[in-house]
């Protein structure tokens, strides 16, 4: 039971599953001890040396424990985890400990499950970092000649294409040229709502809420990405715009299924073509705004005027990516901040519907800060701390990407007293480390309190039990911009509404199409505020 007297318990801090030799990796101390409660535990403190120990000291791969092909196959088919690989994390993670391998047809993975290994590896990722090889997604761009992009770009390549991308997307000041274009989409996203809860029976029920913030993120990843309207919110979605749309779930849902399959099943089975399909679509849609956009660029220029803009202008006249990097580099973006921005702005909604106590509090901060609805800007957001606590404790609760990956390229690593020899898959499970009752007391509850500085409810944790965003230098791009979505959208619909769950809403599980998304539709009542 989730009540709030139980959050006061103080954190209980043991040392990790018995490994106390002090390791340096990458110049930080790191080891297997556990740190005290308090800012100390978060100062890896730097040292000259390195990895002491020769390979022979260490276990191997072959060391670790792990579920079979044959165990892997009747978690997911039998057990039914084929959808909850987020809770096949946790389970995994009791039988087997914080460090496993799993084997399934050609993937051959360690799987990392406490901050502390999953600091491990990551602080031992190297100057360009890895997730995992995307060898359909090169062998689309090679088939059509186009440029490789963020994904599938390696080593200096990728940190070129990154390094331009930076700049306009993390840095906060610049991030806050994009607030009036995001307020004109959650405008829209308002106005929708409205047209749709008064559609409804009782004048009151959004039906699938899911669906419509997924044409909330649609639109206000674009109208920054393409510096123009698509239409998502608009009652008729213009004919391209849905082809986009679909081209974009299409790719995503296809991608993990083409990988898993057969080469010989691509002339039988029709995902190989339709995901070609997808790709082309994307592409199309993608290269014909932005050709658009040059188009416009140019006419100003030869008219003699400024050409001014926001993000796209920047790329096209920095003159530091090629066109075709351009194209691929929107279109990658545009398919990192959709699904995601929405999937969180959702189970923060449900949440709080379910929370009185959270959304009044929340709504109570929201009107100190911006009274009479005003539109919050992005300077007001400091003066939002729960505001910020609700999307931290909704990204706790539902990392919307689960789990992530590292590929050791350069080196060889040691995690956990294992040596790994280069070109070891980790995969970093961000759920089970989330969701960990030893680093959030009552993990399964939803408590924004705890991210508090000075409440009562607020506690230490490790900073590796929860990064929704990735860190180090492949961390999302796109975090900045996600997050002033999200602030925007859930405070002006707070201004507006009170949600409640319908009379009698079962509780929505989450389930893993890649992202962390909900099981069945969200329905939820739009009470208007006086
Ligand atoms: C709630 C919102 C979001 C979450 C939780 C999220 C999470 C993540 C995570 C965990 C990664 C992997 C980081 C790593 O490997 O260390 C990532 C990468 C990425 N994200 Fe996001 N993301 C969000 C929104 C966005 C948005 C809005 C955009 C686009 C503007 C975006 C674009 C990207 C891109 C392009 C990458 C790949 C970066 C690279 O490989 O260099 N994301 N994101």
């Amino acid at each position: 039971m989730c009540s709030p007297a139980a959050v006061t318990r103080p954190l209980q801090l043991a040392v990790h599953h018995g490994h106390k030799r002090s390791m340096v990796l990458d110049g930080f101390v790191s080891g297997g001890r556990r740190f005290k409660s308090g800012a100390s535990r978060h100062e890896g403190q730097k040292l000259q040396t390195t990895i002491e120990t020769t390979p022979e000291k260490y276990k191997t791969i072959d060391d670790l424990h792990g579920p079979s092909l044959a165990t892997t196959v009747y978690w997911l088919f039998v057990k039914g985890y084929a959808d909850k690989s987020h809770a096949m994390q946790v389970e995994h993670k009791k039988l087997y400990g914080p460090i496993w391998r799993s084997r399934f047809g050609p993937f051959d993975v360690v799987n990392v499950a406490s901050p502390e290994l999953i600091s491990q590896v990551i602080r031992q990722e190297g100057r360009y970092p890895v997730r995992t090889e995307l060898p359909h997604w090169k062998e689309y761009r090679d088939m059509r000649g186009q440029a490789y992009g963020l994904h599938v770009d390696k080593g200096p390549q990728w940190y070129r294409i990154r390094s331009v991308l930076n700049p306009k997307m993390l840095k906060l000041a610049e991030v806050s040229a994009y607030a009036p274009v995001i307020h004109q989409v959650v405008g829209d996203l308002l106005q929708r709502i409205e047209t749709l809860r008064l559609r409804s029976q009782d004048h009151t029920t959004v039906p699938d809420l899911a669906a419509e913030l997924y044409k909330f993120g649609f639109e206000g990843i674009s109208s920054i990405l393409f510096e123009t309207r698509l239409g998502c919110l608009q009652e008729e979605i213009p004919k391209d715009t849905l082809r986009f749309i679909a081209a974009a779930n299409d790719m995503l849902t296809l991608s993990e299924t083409v990988l898993f399959l057969p080469l010989w099943t691509r002339n039988v089975l029709p995902y190989w073509k339709r995901f070609i399909q997808a790709w082309d679509d994307l592409v199309n849609v993608a290269q014909r705004l932005i050709d658009h956009k040059l188009a416009q660029m140019d006419a100003q220029v030869l008219a003699g005027k400024q050409v001014d803009g926001m993000y796209l202008t920047y790329l096209l006249s920095c003159d530091k990516l090629t066109l075709g990097e351009v194209y691929i580099s929107i279109t990658e973006l545009l398919l990192g901040g959709v699904d995601t921005t929405s999937n969180t702005l959702s189970w923060a909604l449900y949440q709080l519907a379910r929370d009185a106590a959270s959304q009044d509090r929340l709504y109570r901060e929201i009107t100190s800060v911006c009274p009479g609805r005003l539109q919050p800007r992005s300077e007001d957001l400091s003066r939002m701390p729960y505001l910020k606590a609700v999307i931290k404790e909704t990204l706790r609760m539902y990392p919307v990407v689960p789990g992530n990956g590292r590929l050791t390229v350069d080196n060889e690593v040691v995690v956990d007293n294992y040596w790994f020899p280069k070109k070891t898959q980790f995969h970093l499970c961000h759920y089970a480390a989330s969701h960990d009752e030893a680093e959030f007391v009552d993990a399964e509850c939803f408590r924004p309190e705890r991210w508090l500085r000075g409440d009562p409810e607020s506690y230490q944790h490790h900073p590796y039990s929860f990064i929704p965003f990735g860190v180090g230098v492949r961390a999302c791009v796109g975090k900045r911009v996600a997050e002033l979505e999200m602030y925007f959208a859930l405070s002006r619909l707070m201004q507006h509404y009170e949600i409640q769950p319908e009379d009698g809403a079962p509780t929505t599980e989450p389930k893993t199409r890649t992202l962390l998304i909900p099981s069945k539709p969200i329905n939820l009542r739009f009470l208007p505020r006086d």
